[in-house]
């Protein structure tokens, strides 16, 4: 089984782009044009708590822009959100929910709303995070621990989107991953976290044949896409990075 790939339909909302779920966390928004194309091609809108804080202050100097950002849900243990913040969504009429316990992040919380959204609807929907990684190590790894929390759901794509990067996780398999090179790369890496990974792969600069790869040993960075479609087999999840590329690319 081949499993496909195209990470940047994310940004791009072309007819192809299956609706997902953005969870908007707690990183200041610095890559608007991004930002803006996730949230309009985004069929839930969900902010994992001071996540809020950072929407709010992205768009405060515009009334009317602020406006046009609404999330459908705030969620979290509630430390985090500002008080103006607050009142403000809450005049907006957005449901804010505490949830207190202190095991799992509040990115995992609004995981766990979209699961419940999920049950009523009858319906999967993939996931982007947005802006994840970056910011607090543990924080960062934490996410990338999500990804591999959700490797098992095969018929959800889970992506993280940084201010330069587009990060997702590929399990043991075969994957084709379609890059659209206006949008993305051609930087990208593969990155053997969690166990070491003997990988074989088509398209890039740097392409590898059977070549095990872990940490203290090899690890692929710094790599470049050469062709509109990589091939990679994995005999253990490997996590693939690759920038994103939309500077002075106007929003279509
Ligand atoms: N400094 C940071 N660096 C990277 N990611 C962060 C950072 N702070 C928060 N996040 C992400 O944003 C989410 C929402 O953050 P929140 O406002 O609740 O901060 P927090 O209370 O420190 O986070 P948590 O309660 O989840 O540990 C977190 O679950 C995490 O995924
Ligand atoms: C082994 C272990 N390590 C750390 C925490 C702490 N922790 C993890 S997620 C979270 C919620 C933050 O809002 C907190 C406090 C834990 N529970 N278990």
């Amino acid at each position: 089984m081949i499993t496909h790939w195209c990470p940047s339909s994310i940004l791009s909302g072309d007819g192809s782009t299956k609706k997902f779920c953005l969870i908007v966390l707690n990183q200041p928004i610095n890559h608007v044009d991004a930002f803006n194309r996730l949230w309009d091609n985004a069929f839930y809108k969900f902010v994992a708590d001071g996540g809020s804080n950072r929407l709010y202050d992205a768009f405060k100097h515009d009334q009317h822009k602020l406006a046009q950002y609404i999330p459908d849900e705030i969620r979290g243990d509630l430390d985090s959100i500002r008080p103006d913040v607050r009142a403000y969504y809450e005049s907006k009429r957005v449901k804010i929910t505490k949830v207190s316990d202190q095991e799992s992040t509040d990115f995992m919380k609004c995981v766990a709303l979209l699961n419940e959204k999920e049950k009523e609807r009858g319906q999967i929907f993939d996931i982007v995070a947005t802006p994840a990684l970056g910011g607090r190590f543990d924080q960062t790894m934490s996410s990338i621990n999500t990804l591999y929390k959700f490797k098992d759901q095969i018929e959800r794509k889970f992506i993280l989107v940084s201010d330069e990067n587009l990060t997702m996780l590929l399990d043991k398999g075969t994957h084709q991953i379609q890059c659209q090179l206006s949008l993305e790369g051609p930087t990208c890496g593969i990155m053997p976290i969690g166990s070491a990974a003997t990988l074989t792969t088509k398209g890039l600069k740097w392409d590898m044949d059977n070549l095990k790869c872990e940490y203290g040993g090899a690890i692929s960075t710094s790599n470049v896409v050469v062709n509109d479609i990589v091939e990679i087999v994995t005999d253990a999840p490997v996590i693939w990075t690759i920038e994103i590329n939309l500077l002075n690319k106007p929003i279509q």
